[in-house]
């Protein structure tokens, strides 16, 4: 279900009473990337985020967000039309700037639901993730004047300020089952990747295997993602992390709704 309306997600004018979302789309699709990849699941996306990667596949919830408020009972009522999906992956934008994100996934818990949590890592909530998919945002991520797909650089300032906040980073990883997918842009991403990783382990006593991170070459398209796949498979081989594909752009490109 695209969901279209035009308004603002921080607004909260809404006139739904009891617990409501921004949501810009619910579907159903295969989990496309990450340790679960290939998994049926049905997608809750928010709108609104704290960040802006020049690179967002998710324009409308992150750069121009469009959405229309629904009450958690409805979203819920929605997921469970897909009655053959028992995984949900709630994403964004970015999920977990809502405060509503944590009765959603604490209800979707209690109907027996796996919930995967696509977040970049910003912001912690304590609630029912089954999967923390952290995607913390490397330098390269930043809306330089050069890069800015929607004005000239005036969110770089903001985004590199606010794109690692370790401490949420350290809650999100000690607290539940969690993987660290970075999105790559080329070989030159690697060294802030090995860094963080190590910054990471240093805050908990939880142990963060190789095998929990993983490299996502960055691409909306299926052109776009032939230029990068190959070195971030091979950056993987060479540094013993794990490589992720994006499955849902092999199988069907960008459409919406997948
Ligand atoms: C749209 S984001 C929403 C969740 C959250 N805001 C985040 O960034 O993790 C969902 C996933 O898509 C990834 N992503 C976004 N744009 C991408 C691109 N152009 N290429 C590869 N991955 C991308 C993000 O890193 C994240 O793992
Ligand atoms: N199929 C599919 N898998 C995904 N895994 C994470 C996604 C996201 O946008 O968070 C995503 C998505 O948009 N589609
Ligand atoms: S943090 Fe996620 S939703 Fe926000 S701009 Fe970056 S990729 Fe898009
Ligand atoms: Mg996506």
């Amino acid at each position: 279900m695209p969901v279209n309306a035009e308004s603002h997600p921080e607004s909260g004018d809404h006139d739904i009473d009891g617990d409501a979302l921004p949501i810009n789309e619910v579907f159903y699709s295969l989990q496309g990337e990450g340790k679960l990849a290939g998994t049926p699941s049905v997608f809750i996306r928010t709108s609104g985020c704290n960040l802006r990667c020049w690179f967002c596949d998710s324009y409308h919830t992150s750069w121009k967000p469009t959405h229309s408020w629904m009450s958690i009972e409805d979203i819920i009522d929605e997921v469970r039309t897909f009655d053959e999906a028992d995984h949900v992956v709630l994403t964004g934008g970015e999920p977990l700037i809502h405060e509503e994100s944590v009765k959603l996934l604490d209800e979707l818990a209690d109907y027996g639901y796996h919930t995967t949590v696509e977040t970049n890592g910003t912001i912690y909530r304590d609630t029912a993730i089954d999967l923390a998919s952290i995607s913390p945002k490397l330098r390269s991520s930043t809306p330089t004047t050069e890069r800015d797909p929607d004005g000239e650089g005036e969110w770089a300032n903001r985004h590199d300020s606010r794109r690692i906040n370790l401490d949420a980073l350290r809650q999100l990883v000690t607290n539940y089952e969690s993987q660290l997918k970075f999105v790559i842009t080329g070989a030159d991403d690697f060294e802030e990747i090995t860094d963080l990783v190590e910054r990471v382990r240093n805050q908990t006593q939880i142990a963060v295997p190789d095998d929990d991170v993983l490299l996502m070459p960055e691409g909306r398209t299926r052109d776009e993602l032939a230029d990068t796949r190959t070195t971030v498979a091979e950056l993987a081989m060479d540094h013993g992390y794990r490589y992720t594909p994006r499955l849902h752009v092999d199988l069907w490109n960008d459409a919406s709704g997948t």
